[in-house]
Order: structure tokens, then C-alpha cells, then sequence
């Protein structure tokens, strides 16, 4: 699958979201032909076609993109990439950041790779935990490195503005591989983010 972004909107999907937010409109009480919302279902269409435009881009395409052979065996380590995700069982929004090393085997990925692999793994359905390993899972496959590490925090709506409520909580998923399965590694990645995970008093 090639890397593509989307810089237009699908016509027919538009069309077809318009309707059912509408729909959805009228379903809660509200005008759809009030002059505040007459254009928000094109508005909605655009925006979740947006939020949900990964499922049309492939990780690993984007890092193979600008891949280096580099014979470097220091920890590389991006961290505080802010990431936008909405929770498939909601579809509420959940936001944070995501800090991701890996120890090269010969090859390096353009920096910013990395933080994109993150908005295309985040810019679908999700569940935190699944979008901590396909993030690992994609560098993994795309530079053969010999470990990965993934840390994500994120602060979820759907535990905010309804349901249990909880302003202050914040969910912290990791998943590692190689290297990154020894303490002394997994130590050093850990100490290298901990002054930028997220505090609460
Ligand atoms: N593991 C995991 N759970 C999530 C994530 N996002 C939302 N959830 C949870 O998904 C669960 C869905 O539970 P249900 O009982 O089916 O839904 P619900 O009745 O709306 O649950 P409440 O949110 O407790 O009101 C909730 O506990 C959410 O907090 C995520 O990224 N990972
Ligand atoms: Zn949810």
C-alpha cells in the first residue's frame, strides 16, 4: 500500500457521512436546517474522514521512505510526540504523547518517520494498548533494530465528560522488544523520558 495523505475528501463517503449526521442530529433533539448547523454534517463528514485517514497509509512504506544504513548502536529515542486517537469504543477522543526508542541494526529512519508512524497508527479506531504494539510492531518490521521501546500516556474522554468521570487519571501502555527486554536497557530508555511524563498533583 503506497503512502498517501489526504488532501481531498472522498465524495461519495462524504455524501453518505452528511446524511447520517443529519440523522444524528435530528436523533438528539436538535434542527438539522438551524442555521448554526446546516453545514455541520459536512463539517463532521470532513473532520472524521480526517481523524480516521490512517487506515489509508501504510507505516511501513513511510519508513522505508527515508531509511539509512548507518552503522550506529546507540539508543535513538523520540519523545514527547503528541498523538490525537479516538477510542473504538466510544469514539471519543483520546490524546497524550507517545516516546519511542530503538537501537538500530545497520539501518536508521528519518526522525520524523517516527513521529508520523505515530499519527497514522492514531488517526483510526483504537485502543491504547493496540496502538502502543503496532507502533513497535511497524519499526520492528520496517529496520530489523535490534530492540524497541514504546511508552504511551493518554488522557481518555470517554473517562472525563461521561461515564466514570475521573478528570485527573491518566493511562500509561508500553510494550518493548530486543534489547529492550533487559532491565538495564529498558532502565536507561525510562530514565531518559521520566522528567516529561505527565504529572497531577
Ligand atoms: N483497555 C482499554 N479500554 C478502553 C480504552 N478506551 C476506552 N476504554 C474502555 O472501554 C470500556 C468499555 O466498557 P463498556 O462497559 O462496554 O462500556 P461503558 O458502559 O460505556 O463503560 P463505562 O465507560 O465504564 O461507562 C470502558 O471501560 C472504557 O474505559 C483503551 O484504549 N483501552
Ligand atoms: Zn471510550
Amino acid at each position: 500500500m503506497a503512502y498517501k495523505r489526504i488532501e481531498h475528501y472522498d465524495e461519495d463517503v462524504t455524501n453518505d457521512l452528511i446524511k447520517n449526521y443529519r440523522e444524528t442530529i435530528r436523533l438528539i433533539g436538535e434542527d438539522p436546517d438551524r442555521e448554526g448547523l446546516i453545514k455541520t454534517p459536512k463539517r463532521i463528514a470532513k473532520a472524521m474522514q480526517y481523524c480516521t485517514q490512517g487506515y489509508g497509509q501504510d507505516a511501513g512504506a513511510v519508513l522505508n521512505s527515508a531509511k539509512f544504513h548507518e552503522d550506529i548502536s546507540e539508543m535513538i529515542v523520540v519523545k514527547n510526540i503528541e498523538l490525537y486517537s479516538m477510542c473504538e469504543h466510544h469514539m471519543l477522543p483520546f490524546f497524550g504523547k507517545a516516546h519511542i526508542a530503538y537501537i538500530p541494526n545497520g539501518w536508521i529512519t528519518g526522525l520524523s518517520k517516527i513521529a508520523r508512524v505515530v499519527d497514522i497508527f492514531s488517526k483510526r479506531l483504537q485502543v491504547q494498548e493496540r496502538l502502543t504494539t503496532q507502533i513497535l510492531d511497524a519499526i520492528k518490521d520496517a529496520l530489523n533494530p535490534l530492540g524497541v521501546g514504546v511508552v504511551i500516556e493518554a488522557e481518555h474522554l470517554c473517562m472525563m465528560m461521561r461515564g466514570v468521570q475521573k478528570q485527573n487519571s491518566v493511562t500509561t501502555t508500553s510494550a518493548f522488544f530486543g534489547e529492550f527486554e533487559k532491565q538495564t536497557t529498558r532502565h536507561e530508555f525510562i530514565s531518559l523520558i521520566s522528567a516529561d511524563l505527565i504529572k497531577r498533583k
